[in-house]
């Protein structure tokens, strides 16, 4: 990828999802003394502002685990800091930006997702930015390979699963899991190699789901998707348990016993369905026992929250498996927040794309999780005259 032009400073990239808003910022580190000069103090009130903080008002938060230094974009070297707030605060942001004089300097910004086309109006009145909209999975699909061209060592892994054992016919058994020893494997680092992954299967999981089929940077196509994702998720774990955040739910998560919610083959069978290898501790039906009082006042808020963890991983892992299998792909990676802190779902989706392709279909992940979007705008900003 050639970025040979230089926009005016400051360079973002975001994308405004459903649920989330995703900021990447390029802190430029290699500025002239005659740019220093230039750049006045708008600008580096912003840039201070950003790079010193982790937290921005109430609920703006940045990554620093995720922060990349030294990163040559184009002619320019920076580092590249991960940012994030709810899309329910954009006002606020929208306000926070005219309180740091923002709307006195003119620039662009490049924008994804949903938001890029529900916020224009109101960003542009506010602001005096040139919004440039672009396409959530064109940017998302570029954002990866962007991040794989750099070849950050940590970047791409996947969990190690050392057998497909025929009695294990239930990839989402909670109890075969914890006995199960790949999944508390050591990750492997797939780096250097993620060119060597076209043609794969992307799922994009964030408030919905997205799924890709990418033969190269500019040959994809979505195959599939499901309204059932992270926002499922959240938004039942906060009905059913009065959690409030998405931490809490999945430290609730992984906490519960989802068989104390869901009805399992057992719960019909008495046992196994050995017929059509069903094994008796099949979830036969995602909170299937809920209807019996009895059980419904014995499940606690961690139980309710694992049997809604598994009722979306075991939705996005069969469509994952489904779309890997009828378009020959052998990978599988897996991005968007739902993942973020959250490596029980790494470790079942791993077990079971594993389970049910004997082997064939490998499960992998992106450190960068939720910001490829975000990452896939930035360069196209860089790219721009
Ligand atoms: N701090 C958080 N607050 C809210 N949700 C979070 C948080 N961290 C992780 N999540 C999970 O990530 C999901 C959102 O993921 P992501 O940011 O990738 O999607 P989005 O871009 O907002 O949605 P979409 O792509 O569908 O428009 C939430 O639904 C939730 O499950
Ligand atoms: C609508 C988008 C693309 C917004 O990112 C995403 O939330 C999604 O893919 N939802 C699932 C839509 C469906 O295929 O049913």
């Amino acid at each position: 990828m050639s970025i040979s032009e230089k926009p005016n400073f400051p360079w973002f990239g975001m994308d405004i999802g459903g649920t989330l808003v995703k900021l990447v910022y390029f802190e430029p580190i290699d500025l002239t003394e005659e740019e220093k000069l230039k750049q006045g103090d708008t600008l580096r009130t912003i840039q201070r502002y950003l790079v010193r903080n982790e937290a921005y008002g109430e609920t703006g938060v940045r990554d620093v685990d995720l922060e990349i230094k030294a990163v040559k974009l184009g002619d320019r070297l920076g580092n590249l800091h991960f940012i994030r707030f709810p899309t329910s605060s954009m006002y606020k942001f929208i306000d926070l930006c005219v309180k740091k004089n923002l709307h006195l300097l003119t620039f662009k910004i490049y924008a994804t997702g949903g938001g890029a086309f529900k916020f224009e109006a109101i960003i542009t009145k506010s602001l005096n930015v040139k919004w440039i909209k672009c396409d959530e999975l064109e940017m998302l699909v570029q954002g990866i390979e962007f991040m794989a061209s750099l070849n950050l060592d940590e970047e791409c892994f996947f969990f190690k699963i050392w057998t497909t054992d025929s009695n294990f016919s239930n990839p989402f058994s909670m109890s075969q899991i914890t006995n199960f020893p790949l999944l508390k494997a050591n990750f492997d680092l797939q780096s250097k190699k993620f060119s060597d992954t076209y043609p794969f299967i992307l799922v994009n999981i964030g408030s919905g789901v997205s799924i890709l089929l990418v033969n190269s940077e500019k040959d994809f196509r979505r195959v599939s998707g499901t309204s059932i994702g992270g926002g499922t998720f959240l938004g039942l774990c906060c009905l059913l348990t009065g959690c409030k955040t998405y931490e809490e739910a999945i430290d609730l998560a992984n906490k519960g016993d989802n068989t104390k919610v869901d009805k399992l083959v057992q719960d019909i069978y008495g046992g196994d369905y050995p017929k059509f290898s069903l094994t008796s501790d099949v979830v036969a039906s995602s909170f299937g026992l809920m209807h019996i009082k009895d059980k419904r006042e014995a499940a606690t808020k961690e139980d309710l929250a694992k049997a809604t963890l598994l009722a979306v991983l075991n939705n996005v892992g069969l469509l994952a498996k489904e779309s890997a299998v009828s378009h020959n792909c052998e990978k599988v990676v897996f991005v968007g927040n739902f993942l973020k802190a959250n490596t029980l779902s790494k470790k079942l989706l791993s077990h079971a794309l594993n389970y049910w392709s004997n082997g064939k279909i490998k499960a992998l992940f992106l450190r960068h999780e939720g910001y490829f979007g975000a990452i896939g705008s930035l360069i196209n900003f860089a790219l721009s005259r």
